[in-house]
């Protein structure tokens, strides 16, 4: 069977680029749309088209799917950081939610059957007891998480009403870069940890601070479930086969290993692989942050035949560390 294009919402940026690779690889035609306010052209390969538009414009998406015959999107576009969408909630409502509703309108005039969705643990909120199933009640204690269930709940009401299908991949958190070396973290002003921590091992950061460390955790600091970027690629070429595959049934996933780390277990461990201790500046609770998230993933591996091939955390590390050094490289090449 020959496969039809997809469109990747945000493919300029850290998860997006990822699977454009595995969709490239895996010989999908594949076409970019990303606004670049967090992305990079370096990010896209230069065999897949890179179209600079916004996925709030409705008319300007109706006009790609169309043109390029879109089939199916994996939506990645969107705002991510926890802490800002506490300060700036109306920014993040229009740029996740409103922007996914125009895409979602864009892709239902033009036919285009299959929706998969960059979702969180985050939809989640702070539930009390891990490993956290797709059944655990969704109660988002931050406006990204409410951004983030509300696009999803759009998603569920629309594919029971219309011809469409859906998936959405409730990521936990994502880290890593492509083991070949070629895409990984960029965004400028990071705020994930490990993308922070790496910065400071290679010396473009004094320190990392540690927000928190009275959180009801065995070490006080806050427990997450640690993705490799690549693994979750590969779950998303997956998953489209499936939507496509079976148009009636759609799925909502949590992606992780089943793994928790505390924060000063994820710095101990860069320790090791880095081989030089990073500084680190004991502080307060960051806002918006839950205790713990740690993915039940089951259901990934059940419906999807999911298999993981980089869950080791010093893979993760050593693949994040050493993209880390190259971007390092080249940004010392470009100023000398
Ligand atoms: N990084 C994580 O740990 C994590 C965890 C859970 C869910 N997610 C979700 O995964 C998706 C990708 O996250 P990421 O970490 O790759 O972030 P990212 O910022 O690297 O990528 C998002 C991309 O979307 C683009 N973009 C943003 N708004 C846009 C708009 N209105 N129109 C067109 N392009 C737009 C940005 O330029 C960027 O390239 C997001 O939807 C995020 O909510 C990420
Ligand atoms: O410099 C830092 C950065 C983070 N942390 C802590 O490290 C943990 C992880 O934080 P971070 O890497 O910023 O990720 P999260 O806030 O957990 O959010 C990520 O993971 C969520 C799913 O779990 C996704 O929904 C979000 O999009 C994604 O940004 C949290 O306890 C933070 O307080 C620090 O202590 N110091």
């Amino acid at each position: 069977m020959s496969k039809p294009p997809v469109l990747v919402t945000g493919g300029a940026g850290y998860i997006g680029s990822h699977a454009v690779l595995a969709l490239h690889d895996a010989g999908w035609p594949v076409v970019v749309v990303d606004n670049l306010s967090n992305g990079t052209r370096e990010a896209v390969p230069d065999a897949v088209p890179l179209i600079e538009a916004d996925i709030g414009d409705a008319a300007a998406m109706e006009t790609i799917l169309q043109e390029q015959g879109v089939a199916a999107i994996m939506h990645f576009a969107g705002s991510i950081v926890v802490p800002e969408s506490v300060t700036d909630p109306h920014f993040y409502y229009r740029n996740n939610t409103v922007a996914t509703h125009a895409l979602v309108g864009a892709a239902l005039k033009q036919g285009v059957r299959h929706l998969l969705f960059s979702s969180t643990a985050a939809t989640y909120g702070a539930p009390e007891t891990v490993p956290i199933d797709e059944d655990t009640p969704t109660r988002p204690i931050n406006p990204y998480g409410w951004s983030k269930l509300m696009s999803e709940q759009m998603l569920r009401d629309c594919a029971a009403a219309y011809d469409v299908n859906f998936g959405a991949l409730r990521y936990f958190n994502v880290a890593g870069a492509d083991p070949k070396g070629r895409s990984g973290q960029v965004g400028k002003g990071a705020t994930h940890l490990l993308k922070v921590a790496c910065e400071a091992a290679v010396g473009k950061r004094t320190h990392v601070d540690v927000f928190g460390t009275d959180y009801p955790t065995p070490d006080g600091t806050c427990i997450r479930d640690y993705i490799h970027v690549a693994d979750l690629a590969n779950a998303h070429v997956l998953a489209l086969e499936a939507l496509i595959a079976e148009p009636k049934d759609s799925f909502t996933l949590n992606c992780g290993y089943g793994r928790g780390t505390s924060v000063l277990e994820m710095l101990d461990a860069l320790d090791r692989v880095n081989g030089t201790p990073v500084k680190r500046v004991m502080g307060p609770r960051r806002a918006g942050d839950p205790p713990q998230l740690v993915a039940a993933n089951r259901r990934l591996v059940e419906r999807l035949g999911w298999q993981p091939r980089f869950a080791d955390t010093d893979v993760i590390i050593e693949s994040a560390l050493s993209w880390e050094r190259r971007l390092y490289q080249k940004e010392a090449a470009t100023c000398a």
